[in-house]
Protein backbone atom coordinates (compact mmCIF):
# COMPACT_ATOMS: atom_id res chain seq x y z
CA UNK A 1 0.00 0.00 0.00
CA UNK A 2 1.01 3.38 -0.97
CA UNK A 3 1.76 6.41 1.56
CA UNK A 4 -1.88 8.14 2.00
CA UNK A 5 -0.85 11.83 1.25
CA UNK A 6 -3.23 14.53 2.04
CA UNK A 7 -3.56 16.67 -1.19
CA UNK A 8 -2.04 19.85 0.42
CA UNK A 9 1.27 18.94 0.24
CA UNK A 10 3.00 19.08 -2.73
CA UNK A 11 4.79 16.32 -5.25
CA UNK A 12 8.31 18.00 -4.36
CA UNK A 13 7.29 18.16 -0.95
CA UNK A 14 6.13 14.45 -0.70
CA UNK A 15 9.23 13.12 -2.64
CA UNK A 16 11.46 14.92 0.12
CA UNK A 17 9.79 13.33 2.62
CA UNK A 18 10.14 9.75 1.54
CA UNK A 19 13.74 10.90 1.11
CA UNK A 20 14.29 11.42 4.66
CA UNK A 21 12.06 8.36 5.47
CA UNK A 22 14.32 6.27 3.50
CA UNK A 23 17.54 7.89 5.02
CA UNK A 24 16.51 6.78 8.66
CA UNK A 25 18.97 3.94 9.38
CA UNK A 26 18.50 1.91 12.62
CA UNK A 27 20.32 -1.28 13.82
CA UNK A 28 16.65 -3.14 13.60
CA UNK A 29 16.26 -2.38 9.95
CA UNK A 30 17.48 -4.39 7.28
CA UNK A 31 15.09 -2.77 4.62
CA UNK A 32 14.31 0.86 4.93
CA UNK A 33 10.66 2.50 6.29
CA UNK A 34 9.71 2.96 2.66
CA UNK A 35 10.81 -0.14 1.51
CA UNK A 36 8.98 -1.99 4.58
CA UNK A 37 5.94 -0.14 4.08
CA UNK A 38 5.84 1.31 7.36
CA UNK A 39 4.84 4.64 6.75
CA UNK A 40 1.03 4.98 6.25
CA UNK A 41 -0.15 8.22 6.03
CA UNK A 42 1.09 11.59 5.58
CA UNK A 43 -1.57 14.42 6.64
CA UNK A 44 -1.25 18.04 7.34
CA UNK A 45 -4.57 20.08 8.48
CA UNK A 46 -3.09 23.72 9.14
CA UNK A 47 -0.04 23.63 11.00
CA UNK A 48 -0.10 20.16 12.02
CA UNK A 49 1.47 17.34 10.69
CA UNK A 50 0.05 13.69 11.48
CA UNK A 51 2.32 11.38 10.40
CA UNK A 52 0.97 7.71 11.01
CA UNK A 53 3.60 4.52 10.97
CA UNK A 54 2.48 0.49 11.22
CA UNK A 55 5.40 -1.73 12.32
CA UNK A 56 5.76 -5.76 12.12
CA UNK A 57 7.95 -5.72 15.07
CA UNK A 58 8.69 -3.96 18.63
CA UNK A 59 9.56 -0.87 18.02
CA UNK A 60 9.44 1.53 20.53
CA UNK A 61 12.71 2.67 21.35
CA UNK A 62 13.62 3.11 17.70
CA UNK A 63 10.36 4.96 17.05
CA UNK A 64 11.51 7.48 19.96
CA UNK A 65 14.55 7.97 18.00
CA UNK A 66 12.55 8.24 14.68
CA UNK A 67 10.80 10.88 16.04
CA UNK A 68 13.77 12.51 17.45
CA UNK A 69 15.84 12.75 14.24
CA UNK A 70 12.90 13.62 11.73
CA UNK A 71 10.77 15.64 13.72
CA UNK A 72 12.26 18.95 12.51
CA UNK A 73 13.30 18.05 9.21
CA UNK A 74 9.93 17.22 8.68
CA UNK A 75 8.46 20.76 10.19
CA UNK A 76 10.75 22.50 7.85
CA UNK A 77 9.67 21.13 4.38
CA UNK A 78 6.22 21.23 5.07
CA UNK A 79 6.62 24.68 7.27
CA UNK A 80 4.49 23.13 10.26
CA UNK A 81 4.85 23.61 14.15
CA UNK A 82 3.58 20.66 15.24
CA UNK A 83 3.72 16.77 14.23
CA UNK A 84 1.29 14.33 15.65
CA UNK A 85 3.39 10.89 15.67
CA UNK A 86 1.30 7.49 16.12
CA UNK A 87 2.66 4.15 15.38
CA UNK A 88 0.45 0.98 15.27
CA UNK A 89 1.78 -2.36 15.53
CA UNK A 90 0.54 -5.23 13.21
CA UNK A 91 3.15 -7.49 14.61
CA UNK A 92 3.78 -10.70 12.43
CA UNK A 93 2.86 -13.99 13.34
CA UNK A 94 6.61 -16.02 11.90
CA UNK A 95 6.61 -19.35 10.55
CA UNK A 96 7.12 -21.98 13.28
CA UNK A 97 9.76 -24.39 13.70
CA UNK A 98 8.89 -27.93 12.18
CA UNK A 99 5.07 -26.29 11.00
CA UNK A 100 4.07 -26.67 14.33
CA UNK A 101 0.58 -25.74 14.60
CA UNK A 102 -0.10 -22.59 16.70
CA UNK A 103 -0.78 -21.97 20.40
CA UNK A 104 -3.74 -20.28 20.54
CA UNK A 105 -3.75 -16.81 21.72
CA UNK A 106 0.23 -17.13 21.11
CA UNK A 107 1.56 -15.42 17.51
CA UNK A 108 5.27 -15.69 18.22
CA UNK A 109 7.40 -18.31 20.97
CA UNK A 110 10.52 -17.42 21.86
CA UNK A 111 12.82 -20.35 23.71
CA UNK A 112 15.57 -19.40 26.13
CA UNK A 113 17.67 -21.99 26.60
CA UNK A 114 21.39 -22.88 28.28
CA UNK A 115 24.01 -25.65 27.72
CA UNK A 116 24.22 -25.57 31.39
CA UNK A 117 22.32 -25.12 34.85
CA UNK A 118 23.16 -20.98 36.64
CA UNK A 119 24.36 -19.64 33.62
CA UNK A 120 21.55 -16.59 33.96
CA UNK A 121 19.12 -18.70 31.89
CA UNK A 122 15.73 -17.24 34.20
CA UNK A 123 16.84 -13.63 34.73
CA UNK A 124 18.21 -13.19 30.63
CA UNK A 125 14.18 -14.54 29.78
CA UNK A 126 12.37 -13.12 32.52
CA UNK A 127 14.20 -9.19 31.60
CA UNK A 128 14.07 -10.02 28.11
CA UNK A 129 10.05 -10.27 28.22
CA UNK A 130 9.23 -7.32 30.02
CA UNK A 131 12.11 -5.47 27.95
CA UNK A 132 9.74 -6.71 24.61
CA UNK A 133 6.89 -5.47 26.82
CA UNK A 134 8.82 -2.18 27.24
CA UNK A 135 9.35 -2.06 23.48
CA UNK A 136 5.32 -1.95 22.66
CA UNK A 137 4.39 -5.60 22.83
CA UNK A 138 2.23 -8.10 24.94
CA UNK A 139 4.15 -10.35 26.04
CA UNK A 140 3.97 -13.94 28.14
CA UNK A 141 6.01 -15.64 30.37
CA UNK A 142 6.02 -19.60 30.52
CA UNK A 143 8.44 -20.66 33.12
CA UNK A 144 9.37 -24.69 31.70
CA UNK A 145 12.10 -24.88 34.28
CA UNK A 146 11.18 -28.43 35.84
CA UNK A 147 14.65 -28.40 37.91
CA UNK A 148 14.21 -24.57 39.34
CA UNK A 149 10.82 -23.21 38.50
CA UNK A 150 11.87 -19.66 39.56
CA UNK A 151 10.11 -17.25 37.57
CA UNK A 152 6.99 -16.40 39.71
CA UNK A 153 9.65 -15.60 42.08
CA UNK A 154 11.67 -13.08 39.80
CA UNK A 155 8.15 -11.95 39.35
CA UNK A 156 6.96 -11.47 43.05
CA UNK A 157 4.18 -13.43 42.41
CA UNK A 158 5.32 -16.93 44.29
CA UNK A 159 2.32 -16.57 46.55
CA UNK A 160 -0.31 -16.77 43.88
CA UNK A 161 -1.67 -19.57 41.92
CA UNK A 162 -3.47 -19.18 38.73
CA UNK A 163 -7.05 -20.05 38.69
CA UNK A 164 -9.43 -22.32 35.99
CA UNK A 165 -12.91 -20.37 34.98
CA UNK A 166 -13.99 -24.12 33.71
CA UNK A 167 -12.01 -26.72 34.98
CA UNK A 168 -9.97 -27.42 31.69
CA UNK A 169 -8.38 -23.78 30.94
CA UNK A 170 -6.03 -21.89 33.50
CA UNK A 171 -5.68 -18.23 33.55
CA UNK A 172 -2.12 -17.26 33.64
CA UNK A 173 -0.80 -14.48 36.67
CA UNK A 174 -0.96 -11.34 35.90
CA UNK A 175 2.28 -9.88 36.96
CA UNK A 176 4.34 -6.84 35.79
CA UNK A 177 2.24 -6.34 33.34
CA UNK A 178 3.53 -9.74 31.48
CA UNK A 179 1.07 -13.17 31.57
CA UNK A 180 2.59 -15.51 33.59
CA UNK A 181 2.42 -19.28 34.19
CA UNK A 182 4.66 -21.58 36.26
CA UNK A 183 5.54 -25.35 35.71
CA UNK A 184 6.45 -24.92 39.64
CA UNK A 185 2.48 -23.68 40.20
CA UNK A 186 1.74 -27.60 39.21
CA UNK A 187 4.84 -29.15 41.79
CA UNK A 188 5.02 -29.72 45.45
CA UNK A 189 8.50 -27.78 46.12
CA UNK A 190 11.90 -29.94 45.49
CA UNK A 191 10.07 -32.79 43.75
CA UNK A 192 12.03 -31.85 40.45
CA UNK A 193 13.05 -35.68 40.69
CA UNK A 194 9.92 -37.07 39.69
CA UNK A 195 9.59 -34.79 36.35
CA UNK A 196 11.29 -37.01 34.12
CA UNK A 197 10.35 -38.32 30.71
CA UNK A 198 7.37 -38.07 29.20
CA UNK A 199 5.48 -36.79 32.35
CA UNK A 200 7.43 -33.33 31.85
CA UNK A 201 6.99 -33.09 28.12
CA UNK A 202 3.13 -34.01 28.85
CA UNK A 203 2.75 -31.71 31.47
CA UNK A 204 4.61 -28.50 29.82
CA UNK A 205 2.27 -29.18 26.93
CA UNK A 206 -0.70 -28.92 28.78
CA UNK A 207 0.49 -26.01 30.41
CA UNK A 208 1.18 -24.18 27.35
CA UNK A 209 -1.87 -25.28 25.11
CA UNK A 210 -4.13 -24.53 28.10
CA UNK A 211 -3.22 -21.11 30.07
CA UNK A 212 -5.76 -18.42 28.14
CA UNK A 213 -2.69 -16.62 26.38
CA UNK A 214 -5.10 -14.00 25.08
CA UNK A 215 -6.75 -11.36 26.82
CA UNK A 216 -9.86 -9.47 25.78
CA UNK A 217 -9.07 -10.92 21.97
CA UNK A 218 -5.74 -9.66 22.27
CA UNK A 219 -2.95 -12.27 21.45
CA UNK A 220 0.34 -12.54 22.85
CA UNK A 221 2.81 -11.03 20.56
CA UNK A 222 5.55 -12.59 21.81
CA UNK A 223 5.82 -15.59 24.89
CA UNK A 224 8.78 -16.21 26.18
CA UNK A 225 9.52 -19.90 27.72
CA UNK A 226 12.21 -19.98 30.13
CA UNK A 227 13.39 -23.79 28.92
CA UNK A 228 15.11 -26.95 31.51
CA UNK A 229 18.96 -26.22 31.11
CA UNK A 230 20.85 -29.00 29.63
CA UNK A 231 20.76 -31.01 26.85
CA UNK A 232 19.58 -34.16 27.36
CA UNK A 233 16.60 -36.61 26.38
CA UNK A 234 13.97 -33.56 27.84
CA UNK A 235 14.92 -30.69 26.80
CA UNK A 236 16.01 -32.57 22.79
CA UNK A 237 11.84 -33.45 23.03
CA UNK A 238 10.58 -29.87 24.33
CA UNK A 239 12.47 -28.40 21.95
CA UNK A 240 10.88 -30.84 19.37
CA UNK A 241 7.20 -30.61 20.73
CA UNK A 242 6.84 -27.05 21.48
CA UNK A 243 5.69 -24.37 18.08
CA UNK A 244 8.96 -22.18 18.62
CA UNK A 245 9.55 -19.61 16.35
CA UNK A 246 13.46 -18.72 17.37
CA UNK A 247 15.60 -19.99 19.97
CA UNK A 248 17.88 -18.19 22.33
CA UNK A 249 20.91 -19.70 24.04
CA UNK A 250 22.63 -18.18 27.22
CA UNK A 251 25.73 -18.67 28.12
CA UNK A 252 28.21 -17.24 30.38
CA UNK A 253 32.64 -16.49 28.87
CA UNK A 254 33.64 -20.12 30.65
CA UNK A 255 34.90 -22.51 28.34
CA UNK A 256 33.39 -24.89 30.09
CA UNK A 257 29.80 -22.79 29.76
CA UNK A 258 31.06 -22.17 26.16
CA UNK A 259 31.11 -25.91 25.01
CA UNK A 260 27.70 -26.83 26.97
CA UNK A 261 26.55 -23.36 24.79
CA UNK A 262 27.35 -25.47 21.49
CA UNK A 263 26.02 -28.18 22.53
CA UNK A 264 22.41 -26.47 23.06
CA UNK A 265 22.93 -25.01 19.88
CA UNK A 266 23.93 -28.30 18.38
CA UNK A 267 20.37 -29.65 19.88
CA UNK A 268 18.34 -26.98 18.31
CA UNK A 269 19.78 -27.27 15.16
CA UNK A 270 18.97 -31.29 15.19
CA UNK A 271 15.40 -30.34 15.87
CA UNK A 272 15.02 -27.61 12.47
CA UNK A 273 14.39 -25.06 15.32
CA UNK A 274 16.30 -21.63 14.46
CA UNK A 275 18.67 -20.03 16.83
CA UNK A 276 18.37 -16.33 17.03
CA UNK A 277 21.37 -16.36 18.77
CA UNK A 278 23.45 -16.22 22.06
CA UNK A 279 23.21 -14.67 25.18
CA UNK A 280 26.42 -14.25 26.73
CA UNK A 281 25.68 -13.42 30.80
CA UNK A 282 27.90 -12.12 33.48
CA UNK A 283 29.95 -10.98 30.47
CA UNK A 284 31.89 -8.31 32.54
CA UNK A 285 31.63 -7.71 36.08
CA UNK A 286 31.03 -3.98 37.14
CA UNK A 287 31.37 -2.57 40.83
CA UNK A 288 28.88 -1.68 42.48
CA UNK A 289 31.33 1.04 44.25
CA UNK A 290 32.92 2.09 41.80
CA UNK A 291 31.44 1.28 38.18
CA UNK A 292 34.91 -0.60 36.80
CA UNK A 293 34.61 -3.23 34.48
CA UNK A 294 36.35 -6.31 34.86
CA UNK A 295 35.99 -9.69 32.84
CA UNK A 296 36.62 -12.22 35.45
CA UNK A 297 35.26 -14.49 33.24
CA UNK A 298 37.42 -14.05 30.35
CA UNK A 299 36.76 -12.85 26.91
CA UNK A 300 36.52 -13.81 23.47
CA UNK A 301 35.20 -16.86 23.84
CA UNK A 302 31.32 -16.15 22.38
CA UNK A 303 32.81 -13.97 19.90
CA UNK A 304 35.19 -17.22 18.49
CA UNK A 305 31.94 -19.53 19.33
CA UNK A 306 29.74 -17.00 17.03
CA UNK A 307 32.16 -16.96 14.21
CA UNK A 308 33.13 -20.85 14.05
CA UNK A 309 29.31 -22.02 14.13
CA UNK A 310 28.05 -19.13 12.15
CA UNK A 311 25.76 -17.37 15.17
CA UNK A 312 24.78 -14.24 16.18
CA UNK A 313 25.79 -12.79 19.99
CA UNK A 314 22.83 -10.97 20.58
CA UNK A 315 23.64 -9.38 23.89
CA UNK A 316 26.62 -8.94 26.89
CA UNK A 317 24.94 -8.44 30.08
CA UNK A 318 27.13 -7.71 32.74
CA UNK A 319 27.54 -9.55 36.35
CA UNK A 320 26.06 -6.68 38.48
CA UNK A 321 24.97 -6.93 41.87
CA UNK A 322 22.01 -4.91 41.37
CA UNK A 323 20.41 -7.62 39.06
CA UNK A 324 20.30 -10.27 41.27
CA UNK A 325 18.87 -8.03 44.10
CA UNK A 326 16.10 -6.49 42.02
CA UNK A 327 14.96 -10.81 41.08
CA UNK A 328 15.46 -11.16 44.91
CA UNK A 329 12.98 -8.29 45.44
CA UNK A 330 10.89 -9.79 42.39
CA UNK A 331 11.69 -6.52 40.38
CA UNK A 332 13.37 -7.05 37.34
CA UNK A 333 15.71 -4.17 36.72
CA UNK A 334 14.10 -3.71 33.35
CA UNK A 335 11.21 -2.79 35.57
CA UNK A 336 13.10 -1.05 38.50
CA UNK A 337 15.81 0.83 36.80
CA UNK A 338 14.89 1.11 33.10
CA UNK A 339 16.90 4.15 32.33
CA UNK A 340 20.20 2.32 34.38
CA UNK A 341 22.46 0.36 31.77
CA UNK A 342 21.83 -3.06 32.49
CA UNK A 343 17.95 -1.67 31.41
CA UNK A 344 19.22 0.37 28.50
CA UNK A 345 20.92 -3.28 27.52
CA UNK A 346 17.69 -5.31 28.11
CA UNK A 347 15.64 -2.70 25.91
CA UNK A 348 18.88 -3.34 23.03
CA UNK A 349 18.57 -7.23 23.55
CA UNK A 350 14.66 -7.22 22.83
CA UNK A 351 14.81 -4.90 19.86
CA UNK A 352 17.36 -7.19 18.79
CA UNK A 353 15.52 -10.34 19.31
CA UNK A 354 12.10 -8.83 18.02
CA UNK A 355 13.63 -7.51 14.55
CA UNK A 356 15.54 -10.75 13.97
CA UNK A 357 13.02 -12.79 14.91
CA UNK A 358 11.26 -10.55 11.98
CA UNK A 359 13.94 -10.43 9.66
CA UNK A 360 14.82 -14.14 10.35
CA UNK A 361 11.30 -15.56 9.81
CA UNK A 362 8.91 -15.92 7.13
CA UNK A 363 5.12 -14.13 7.77
CA UNK A 364 2.43 -15.94 8.11
CA UNK A 365 -0.57 -13.57 7.12
CA UNK A 366 -3.67 -13.64 9.57
CA UNK A 367 -5.77 -11.12 11.54
CA UNK A 368 -4.58 -7.81 11.63
CA UNK A 369 -4.47 -6.41 14.71
CA UNK A 370 -3.63 -2.37 15.80
CA UNK A 371 -2.55 -1.14 18.76
CA UNK A 372 -1.60 2.72 19.52
CA UNK A 373 1.85 4.36 20.62
CA UNK A 374 1.68 8.54 20.34
N1 LIG B 1 24.21 -10.84 35.10
C1 LIG B 1 23.99 -11.14 36.37
N2 LIG B 1 24.44 -10.35 37.38
C2 LIG B 1 24.24 -10.67 38.69
N3 LIG B 1 23.57 -11.75 39.10
C3 LIG B 1 23.08 -12.57 38.15
C4 LIG B 1 23.23 -12.30 36.74
N4 LIG B 1 22.62 -13.28 36.04
C5 LIG B 1 22.09 -14.11 36.95
N5 LIG B 1 22.36 -13.70 38.20
C6 LIG B 1 21.98 -14.36 39.47
O1 LIG B 1 22.51 -15.69 39.41
C7 LIG B 1 21.60 -16.61 39.98
C8 LIG B 1 21.23 -17.69 38.94
O2 LIG B 1 20.51 -17.05 37.88
P1 LIG B 1 19.28 -17.75 37.16
O3 LIG B 1 18.37 -18.40 38.15
O4 LIG B 1 18.73 -16.78 36.22
O5 LIG B 1 20.09 -18.88 36.37
P2 LIG B 1 19.53 -20.08 35.51
O6 LIG B 1 20.50 -20.31 34.44
O7 LIG B 1 18.12 -19.85 35.14
O8 LIG B 1 19.60 -21.21 36.58
P3 LIG B 1 18.91 -22.67 36.48
O9 LIG B 1 19.53 -23.29 35.31
O10 LIG B 1 19.31 -23.28 37.77
O11 LIG B 1 17.45 -22.43 36.34
C9 LIG B 1 20.41 -15.80 40.46
O12 LIG B 1 20.58 -15.49 41.80
C10 LIG B 1 20.49 -14.51 39.63
O13 LIG B 1 19.92 -13.41 40.29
Amino acid sequence: MAIFFSEIISDDQKQQIQQLFEQFQHSTLQKNLIELKAIKKVEQAGDILRIELAMPFAWNAAFQQLKSELTEPLQKITHTNNIKWQLNYQIATLKRANNHPAVKGVKNIIAVTSGKGGVGKSTISVNLALALQAQGAKVGILDADIYGPSIPHMLGVAKERPTSPDNKHINPIKAQGLLANSIGFLMEEDNATIWRGPMASSALNQLLQETLWATENQELDYLVIDMPPGTGDIQLTLSQQIPVTGAIVVTTPQDIALIDAIKGVAMFQRVSVPVLGIVENMSVHICSQCGHHEPIFGTGGAEKMAEKYNIKILAKQPLHIQLREDMDKGIPTVISKPESEIGQSFLQLAEKVASELYWQGEVIPGEIMFKEVK
